[in-house]
């Protein structure tokens, strides 16, 4: 299956960091949820950090608020605050209190350092450089898992994780990466200008979205670890 199209910068980003994109995107991890051998115990693991995640993120997407130089780049970042807060966490809510984990709990849960070191690189982009840092720090992990979900939603079978893979796969979550992927663009074009992968910043950006990438890989692994 060909990889869902989420935009210029998405798809040159993803090229450009090919090795390191499929060690995120095909992680044993996300295999593991495909064909259904994912240990629980490591499931529930990752699902309690990505709570914590998703709060840390939640917060950089405020950033990108904040950053905002336009009506529609700010409509864009507050959008995604929402979906990320009222609608992805949900998931984590549900399944979690159905292992007897409260909300009260998950919010209070030690993060792990690769979660830790991945969430602050993200606001350090964001708050040392402009949206384009900011934005390609975020993108591999909106777009990322649109990509996986897409994937997986159409390729698993059987598989204990078939909610999870729903959620990604759902039309809610895929707007919301097309979305994201179009502001992205637009904020690349406005900033670095046309074609923006010619402007002397894009290396930089690239290398903001290629750490992103390995620190979401690393995140996979922390789950699997139990770390
Ligand atoms: C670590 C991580 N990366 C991405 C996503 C998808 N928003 C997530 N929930 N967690």
């Amino acid at each position: 299956m060909s990889a869902p199209d989420y935009g210029r910068a998405f798809a040159a980003w993803r090229r450009a960091c090919g090795a390191d994109w499929d060690a995120y995107a095909r992680h044993p991890f996300v295999e593991g949820m495909r064909d259904g051998t994912l240990p629980r115990e490591a499931f529930h693991h990752y699902l309690v950090q990505d709570y914590v995640f998703l709060v840390h993120f939640a917060r950089a997407w405020a950033l990108a608020v904040v950053k905002s130089e336009t009506m529609e780049e700010m409509r864009t970042a507050a959008a995604t605050v929402d979906a990320l807060v009222n609608m992805e966490m949900s998931l984590h809510v549900q399944t979690c209190a159905g292992l007897g984990i409260s909300e009260d709990r998950l919010f209070a849960a030690p993060e792990s350092p690769a979660n830790l070191a991945y969430t602050r690189y993200v606001m350090d982009a964001g708050i040392a450089g402009d949206l384009c840092d900011l934005l390609a720090a975020l993108a591999p992990c909106v777009l990322g898992y649109g990509e996986i979900g897409a994937r997986l939603g159409a390729e698993a079978g059987d598989t204990p994780y078939a909610d999870w893979i729903a959620a990604y796969a759902g039309d809610d979550y895929q707007a919301v990466c097309r979305d994201v992927g179009a502001m992205i663009d637009a904020a690349l074009a406005r900033r670095l200008g046309t074609p923006f992968t010619a402007a002397p910043r894009w290396d930089r950006v690239t290398e903001r979205f290629r750490m992103a990438t390995r620190l979401e890989a690393g995140f996979w692994q922390m789950g699997l670890d139990l770390a």
